[in-house]
């Protein structure tokens, strides 16, 4: 993430500036919102998982998933956005504590952030290949044994 919008390196006339805590509710709601639009403009892997939301929300409503399939669905999802979040407040944070010096706890700090991301985005394929493919496959008229057997949990 290093340097990818000036605003976020920090100039000097930034030092001088106070710190506000949040003093109310609706004040800390305010940053919470801009902490997931700054998110949403900055990392396109954030955007393309948001995407994939959506569009496994139209396949899901187009095949009718039921609710013990769409919870699984969500968790999938929400794993994936959360690992984005992580991986994005850790790269910041160490961003910040290593400026542009090269160390090498700091890439294996991003590298297993990453790696993070890649394991919930594994998680996420293994569930959605396991919940939508006897809605899939009945979709085409073919019923197997697997199909079958993943529906009957599902009652
Ligand atoms: N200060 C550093 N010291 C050592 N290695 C670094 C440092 N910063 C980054 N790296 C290495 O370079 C890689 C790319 O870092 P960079 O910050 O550009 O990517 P990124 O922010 O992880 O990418 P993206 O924003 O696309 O997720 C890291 O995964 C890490 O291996």
């Amino acid at each position: 993430m290093a340097s990818k919008d000036k605003k976020l390196e920090g100039a000097p006339k930034d030092y001088n500036k106070k710190v506000q805590r949040n003093s109310t509710f609706f004040r800390a709601m305010k940053n919470s919102l801009h902490g997931i639009w700054l998110i949403l403009v900055r990392e396109r892997n954030m955007r393309i998982h948001i995407m994939l939301g959506f569009f496994i929300l139209v396949v899901g409503l187009h095949l009718g998933l039921n609710r013990a399939d769409w919870l699984w669905v969500a968790v999938a999802v929400f794993t994936v956005i959360s690992s984005e979040f992580l991986n994005t407040i850790i790269e910041a944070v160490v961003d910040l504590v290593v400026e542009k010096r090269y160390h090498p706890l700091a890439g294996l700090a991003k590298d297993v952030a990453a790696g993070g991301v890649l394991v919930a985005v594994s998680f996420e394929i293994i569930l959605l290949i396991i919940v939508f493919q006897p809605y899939i496959w009945r979709h085409f008229g073919i019923v197997t044994n697997f199909s079958e057997i993943i529906h009957s949990f599902s009652k």
